[in-house]
């Protein structure tokens, strides 16, 4: 009988990738920080969909050893269970953001405390909910090693959810992380009155920004025009899922940044990963004025006009800048 697969993180991505992997036929061990099924066999995050007997969930781990382990934890709590991951057993960062105190994407933090831990990370478009639901979808697998995220794509593709594989793993970070930060942008947009326009605008020289500084980072221009850049780019800055999109709505409709974070039901990537951009921006010498706007907007330290001013009394320039 093959390995079972760990999925660490039992929030609204864990769970949803723990059904989605048990679609392959596989068995899965869910891993919750505490035991939280609900009475009806679904976990708190995701009512709807009850785990079927393929999927154990327990807030141990089982003395056993795993086919590859699926990391759904937010960033900033990603360095917490380095510990715990199996060795030599290959780990799928399935989180998008970029760790704070260090400015450390998921691979890095992975490298850093558990080199013995073959890496790979997975992003696209996919509100965990769709995936629970097993609507269609795609993502990328993305690896220092080619051949692994090929071997990784190939076992947890379903004729439903089609994995690409990719060696970017800069870009697809990148892209992941960043998305975040435009979609909480895009929703203040809308949430302030500013329209559709202008919420096409921010997404296109979004795309530009993030293009931009994957260049600067080692990544590649054609990752972000792929599932992870694009593609989550235009479903986060549009979608009413978007935990990221939701809190710029309440933003932009005059909600501070505590009671817009307050109402939502899990984590917003967006507003620590904001910070972290400008910084790898001004490391890097990229221009970022998008994501300086959200982080200074963000930390109270500039109102929506000024923003909006600031953004738009900028120089005129070209449209077309090669990011290499
Ligand atoms: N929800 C989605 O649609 C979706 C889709 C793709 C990627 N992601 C990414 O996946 C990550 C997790 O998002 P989510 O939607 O599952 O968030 P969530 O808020 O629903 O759940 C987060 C889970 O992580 C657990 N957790 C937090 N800190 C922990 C720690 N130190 N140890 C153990 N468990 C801990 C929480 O208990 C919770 O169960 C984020 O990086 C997010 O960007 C989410
Ligand atoms: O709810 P969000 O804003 O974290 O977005 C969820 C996924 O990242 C969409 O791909």
């Amino acid at each position: 009988m093959n390995k079972p697969f760990l999925v660490m993180g039992a929030g609204a991505w864990g769970t949803a990738l723990a059904l989605h992997v048990a679609r392959t036929g596989a068995q899965v061990h869910l891993w919750a920080r505490s035991d939280c099924t609900l009475p009806s066999g679904a976990m708190p995050r995701l009512p709807d969909f009850p785990l079927p007997g393929s999927v154990h969930v327990s807030s141990t781990l089982p003395d056993t050893t795993f086919q590859a382990v699926l990391v759904a934890i937010p960033t900033q709590s990603l360095s917490g269970i380095m510990p715990l991951l199996p060795s030599g057993t290959p780990a799928i960062l399935c989180c998008k953001g970029i760790e704070q105190r260090t400015l450390a994407f998921p691979l890095d933090i992975l490298a850093r405390e558990r080199p013995d831990v073959p890496g790979a990370v997975l992003s696209g478009p996919n509100f965990a909910r769709e995936i629970a639901a097993g609507l269609p979808a795609a993502a990328v697998i993305a690896a220092p090693d080619l051949a692994q995220a090929r071997a990784l794509s190939d076992r947890l593709a379903t004729p439903l959810f089609r994995l690409y594989a990719s060696q970017d793993y800069t870009g697809v970070q990148l892209g992941g992380a960043a998305k975040n930060v435009i979609a909480v942008a895009a929703g203040i947009c809308i949430g302030a009155g500013l329209g559709e326009n202008a919420r096409a605008a921010l997404i296109t020289r979004g795309l530009a920004e993030i293009t931009r500084l994957a260049c600067a980072l080692g990544g590649q221009a054609s990752t972000l025009a792929g599932l992870a850049g694009l593609g989550d780019l235009l479903l986060t800055c549009t979608g009413e899922q978007s935990r990221n999109y939701r809190m710029g709505l309440a933003l932009g409709k005059g909600a501070s940044t505590t009671d817009a974070l307050a109402s939502l039901h899990g984590v917003a990537e967006g507003v620590s990963t904001a910070e972290a951009l400008v910084a790898l921006a001004a490391q890097t010498g990229v221009d970022a004025p998008i994501t300086q706007c959200i982080a200074a907007f963000l930390a109270g330290k500039l109102t929506l006009s000024h923003a909006q001013a600031m953004l738009l009394s900028r120089p005129l320039k070209e449209e077309y800048e090669s990011p290499t």
